[in-house]
């Protein structure tokens, strides 16, 4: 008898036994319908057997899907990734499988093209569909009619008549194909020479990381276009996938991608609908989509025959998933590349110490671009210290920056203001009883935005309507916002500048793709004097016109102090200061801080990223931190204040033992209620030779916990929140 194990997208540790009929072709990596208690599932079959015993008393496969099977490698992919983050299989395989209506082949509709024969009696009606039908690709009757403004009887007579003739068109069609025109700009030598390397490490079959190290705007993706290119041509059949870290990126980068590839690569992220969904997975597992440009989750699509992955601004927090599988993207992509044998690609402007690290150690090739082409040079950065030229009382900035901002407008040039606080004021109190306004079941401030009118809390979501009286005392009028949001600090602007055209930028005021589309675009063109915005503004843009950055809080993400604060600032500051001087006018940066003496500010200011670098790595290797020692995190949540504490020093009593190990902890998280739950964490450090992955595993294992405890383990934890 024919046994297939099925792994089910379920938080399963297992797969589960199924028998094949002789009539079914069922092979390792088979996408299959079977039953499971009542009801029916999809599930993909990890390994097929030959039982010779026949007593086993299984169910049987249902049916097999019109599908390619799910390759080996990818199936490796998955289980090691399970383990890694010590996550159930079937949990990852979710993020692999999210999309079963994509593996039976898309439905057709009926579309009308013109026919041959001629019109018996021509009406007003039937003129306007006839003018029509040539402007447009075949479309369906429907389409058809509402685009003529006739109802869809007028269409379908036409057709009858064969006026119009009827066709099969698949509903999901498959993509344009890329391929490579020739480049935009001739490259710099430095350019040509990383290009020389990455063309030829992808031309091959073979495992291989490549750092492009480059400063911003020095032509990172100019250079990786070249890698793609030669996939392209070497490789018919291969595959690219492109990583990048915002939805608000992949807009600029994908006109450009046209401009040198002659067709849109396939988009994959949260904004999708279901069938461009269904198509992108559908088109990607055949094959058939060649190019992939996405957002993390993009790492888990069936491709084939990967051949290249470009991990953009590799150094970005947004590659790492918070939430179910907690996992970061840049670091499964190196892991999966080396199952599937292929080539990536990280590139940034400020590389992660993990990255510039295994650079060094030889194990990931190395790209220097130091030089942006042509006049652009670098913004000169220089530091606004606070203490001495401090902003008005309730403004946030200082003279010094208003007084180039006035300039630069003055000249007709553009502004960027950079403060990474959305809404109006990051905290409310009631001056009558000194209440600070939390939402409920949490300690978190909440945030007063005037846009809205609305006091939101950024952790749960939780929003509420500005209310007159304090909730607490009750007193009318005293709720008071403390502190600079972006709408507060664009309010200081409209006074100061008042003729001055300003946007804003955040995730509140603009929301839909469209609308970002939109006003990036009318920043790149000159229509905006002054855009002020979030982090959704820090990266990736190319601004012509823009030659002042102005950054309101320079020392607002070293607060929280964690493993990566100063690393972080570094690079987000760099980042920022980088959207300035990036045609032929030098750009400048003005960073408002009360630090000016702290190493990393003078690092910024004298653009010596290396020599900060340095100092941050010999701190980590002192204290056996990443890259020099594995970190990862265990986190307990439970509704009972008390009984959390009591259960989270249990948890620590069960610690495995194990050398080269420290666990640091139990200690109250900063966020120590979230939604009901109070929450504790354990921090996890251990050398390098240990495998930390297998040491959490046990460690849960050991644990015997009630129904409402819940436990996050966190390998390389990012957030220490
Ligand atoms: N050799 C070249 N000649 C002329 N223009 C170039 C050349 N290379 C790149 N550019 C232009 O310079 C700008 C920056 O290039 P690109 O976006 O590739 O740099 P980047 O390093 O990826 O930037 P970022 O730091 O934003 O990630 C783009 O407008 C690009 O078209
Ligand atoms: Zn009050």
């Amino acid at each position: 008898m024919k046994i297939a194990r099925v792994m089910f997208t379920l938080p399963l540790p297992e797969p589960f036994d199924y028998e094949v009929p002789d009539d079914f072709d069922v092979v390792p990596g088979s996408y299959v319908r079977v039953p499971l208690g009542p009801n029916e599932r999809t599930g993909v079959v990890w390994d097929v057997f030959e039982n010779a015993e026949e007593a086993r008393d299984l169910k049987s496969v249902y049916m097999v899907y019109p599908a390619p099977p799910m390759p080996k490698s990818v199936r490796d992919f998955v289980d090691w990734s399970a383990r890694y983050t010590c996550s159930n299989p079937g949990a990852v395989l979710r993020m692999v499988l999210r999309v079963p209506s994509a593996l039976v082949p898309s439905r057709t509709q009926t579309v009308l093209e013109k026919g041959n024969a001629e019109v018996a009696r021509m009406t007003p009606a039937r003129a306007r569909v006839l003018e029509l039908i040539d402007q447009f690709p075949p479309l369906t009757a429907a389409e058809l009619a509402q685009e003529a403004g006739v109802s869809t009887s007028v269409v379908k007579g036409l057709a009858d008549q064969g006026v119009l003739s009827r066709s099969e068109r698949l509903i999901d069609m498959p993509y344009e194909m890329p391929a490579p025109l020739d480049g935009v700009h001739a490259l710099t030598d430095e350019q040509s020479e990383a290009a020389d390397l990455l063309r030829q490490r992808v031309r091959g079959d073979a495992f291989s990381v490549t750092l492009i190290d480059g400063v911003t705007g020095s032509g990172k993706t100019e250079v990786y276009f070249e890698a793609i290119a030669e996939v392209l041509t070497s490789h018919p059949q291969g595959q690219v996938l492109i990583l990048l870290p915002e939805i608000a990126l992949t807009q600029a980068i994908m006109k450009r991608f046209e401009a040198r590839f002659g067709a849109k690569p396939t988009e994959w992220h949260s904004g999708l609908s279901d069938a461009e969904r269904r198509r992108a997975w559908r088109e990607v597992a055949h094959g058939r989509a060649r190019i992939v440009i996405g957002a993390r989750s993009a790492l888990f699509l069936p491709f084939p025959n990967l051949k290249l992955a470009v991990v953009d601004e590799e150094h970005d927090g947004s590659f790492k998933q918070e939430e179910g599988v907690i996992y970061h993207a840049r670091n499964l992509c190196v892991a999966r590349a080396k199952f599937e044998a292929f080539s990536v690609i990280l590139a940034s402007a400020t590389p992660a110490l993990e990255s510039l690290h295994n650079a060094q150690q030889g194990r990931y090739g190395y790209v220097k671009l130091a030089a942006r082409p042509g006049a652009s040079r670098l913004p000169d950065v220089s530091l606004v210290d606070l203490r001495s030229d401090p902003p008005e009382r309730d403004e946030w900035l200082s003279p010094v920056l208003a007084r180039a901002m006035a300039e630069n407008l003055e000249a007709q040039e553009q502004s960027l203001i950079f403060l990474n606080r959305r809404g109006y004021a990051p905290l409310v109190i009631c001056k009558a009883c000194g209440d600070r306004l939390t939402a409920p079941g949490t300690h978190n401030w909440l945030t007063e935005h005037r846009y809205t009118g609305r006091l939101v809390c950024h952790l749960t979501g939780f929003s509420m309507r500005r209310p007159s009286a304090c909730p607490k005392c009750g007193a009318r009028d005293s709720l008071m916002g403390v502190g600079p949001g972006i709408e507060r600090v664009a309010e200081e602007i409209r006074r100061k500048l008042p003729q001055a055209r300003l946007e804003l930028l955040s995730s509140d005021t603009v929301q839909s793709g469209d609308d970002i589309r939109a006003l990036i675009h009318r920043m790149e063109t000159g229509q905006i004097d002054v855009l002020i915005g979030t982090q959704m503004i820090a990266k990736g843009h190319n601004f012509p016109g823009l030659t002042l950055v102005g950054v309101v809080d320079a020392d607002a993400s070293l607060k929280g102090g964690d493993l990566r604060a100063g690393e972080r600032t570094f690079q987000l500051l760099s980042q920022v200061a980088g959207r300035a001087g990036r045609a032929d006018k030098p750009g400048r940066a003005m960073l408002q801080t009360y630090q000016p003496e702290a190493p990393l500010m003078v690092a910024l200011a004298g653009s010596d990223r290396d020599s900060f670098l340095a100092v941050e790595d010999e701190m980590r290797d002192v204290m056996g931190m990443p890259p020099h020692g594995r970190l990862a995190a265990l986190i307990l949540s439970f509704p009972d204040d008390q009984e959390a504490a009591r259960l989270a020093r249990e948890i620590g009593m069960m610690a495995p033992n194990a050398e080269s190990v420290d666990v640091w902890g139990p200690a109250p998280a900063p966020i120590s209620l979230l939604r009901g739950r109070y929450r504790w964490r354990f921090l996890v450090r251990a050398d390098l030779n240990v495998d930390l992955s297998a040491y959490m595993s046990a460690w849960r294992k050991a644990l015997k916990l009630p129904a409402q405890a819940r436990l996050q383990i966190d390998i390389d934890p990012y957030s220490f929140m």
